[in-house]
């Protein structure tokens, strides 16, 4: 395999390979393009027009979605999958991946759409480094961007995979995009109501891409994700690179929900009045107590079919500390 396959051990080594360009027999060009990041070309009269950005590893301590990469990556190197699509491969946060930890003092994905500029320290750096080398992947005009943004979770789920879909005022969410996802084995998605500053939130709102955050189930160490099945994933991953999808994708009985409302922990005081080993989508009824925070705050469930995603007191303060979403239906998709 060429070397240049190897972008994980690279990575996890924290080595720059001797040769930054290969060809495969092909003449697939494979090109590092920093820590990290390979940016992998069709021959040009294979290309089909489609620009798809891979990224996983934005928290160091989700290794499924690396590994999923990886595998991806091999079989690119080894002439086995034969892209039309040009790919650009990021694992996100390479300094949490060697440590296995979430990060190491800010979280990356929290760091987009100008607030690494706020900011400082190598996570700051990091960012600011992922969106160049996105707003460069996507300057070529008129092709097809797509932004898939691979994690696992910190808790247990009621519905295991699923995707958060981006906002941006004026844009609307795109029922074939959610098809797409739907054979990808994606049983639900969460439609954003408001701009964000996570990683696909600034592919989605300022570079203009399709842009999904896939959680892909529990987050645990390399080498013990036997438990996430993610065939269906790595199959339609596949044929968006070689550019074979099958038509007639259909929704499925995909489950949507719209995201009513962000928790933000506004300081230390802030508690949150649930089990610690709740799962993501868990129902909560009106009127519950949720949360309290400083100066009397209380955020009280207001909506009915609530459910809590993503619950965590531990987050530093100003950031969301779960998300409230309800159900919604397919008839504002475009
Ligand atoms: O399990 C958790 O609490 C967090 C899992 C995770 O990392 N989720 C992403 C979602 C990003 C988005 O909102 O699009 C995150 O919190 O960064
Ligand atoms: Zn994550």
């Amino acid at each position: 395999m060429l070397a240049l396959g190897k972008l994980l051990e690279l990575t996890l080594a924290g080595r720059e390979p001797a040769e930054k360009t290969q060809l495969t027999v092909e003449g697939v060009r494979m090109r590092w393009m920093g820590e990290g990041a390979l940016e992998v070309r069709p021959p040009e009269a294979r290309d089909n027009g489609m620009d798809l950005l891979l990224s996983a590893g934005i928290h160091g301590n989700e290794t499924a979605p690396i590994e999923l990469l990886d595998e991806l990556l091999h079989g690119i190197a080894r002439g086995e999958i034969k892209p039309r699509a040009r790919i650009l491969f990021l694992f996100g946060n390479p300094e949490a991946i060697r440590k296995g930890e979430r990060y190491l003092d800010q979280d990356v994905n929290r760091l987009f759409n100008g607030r690494h500029e706020l900011s400082s320290g190598s996570e700051a750096l990091r960012a600011c480094e992922l969106e160049r080398l996105a707003t460069t992947f996507f300057s070529v005009p008129e092709r097809t961007r797509l932004h898939y943004d691979l994690h696992t979770a910190i808790r247990g789920s009621k519905i295991e995979q699923f995707a958060l879909y981006p906002y941006k005022e004026g844009r609307q969410h795109s029922r074939r995009e959610l098809e797409r996802l739907s054979a990808a084995g994606m049983e639900a998605v969460l439609l954003q109501s408001k701009p964000s500053i996570t990683f696909t939130a600034f592919t989605y709102e300022t570079l203009d891409a399709e842009a999904f955050t896939l959680e892909l189930g529990k987050a645990r160490p390399f080498g013990q994700n036997e438990q996430i099945k993610l065939d269906k994933l790595e199959m339609r991953l596949r044929q968006i690179i070689e550019g074979n999808e099958p038509e007639g994708d259909q929704l499925d009985g995909m489950q949507l929900f719209s995201v009513a409302r962000e928790i933000i922990k506004h300081s230390d005081s802030f508690h949150l009045h649930l089990p610690a080993d709740i799962e993501n989508f868990s129902e909560l009824s009106k009127g519950y107590l949720l949360a309290e925070d400083l100066a009397q705050t209380r955020w009280i469930v207001e909506e009915e079919g609530a459910r809590i995603i993503f619950p965590n007191p531990k987050v530093k303060n100003g950031l969301r500390a779960g998300i409230l979403i309800v159900p919604t239906t397919a008839e504002q998709l475009g």
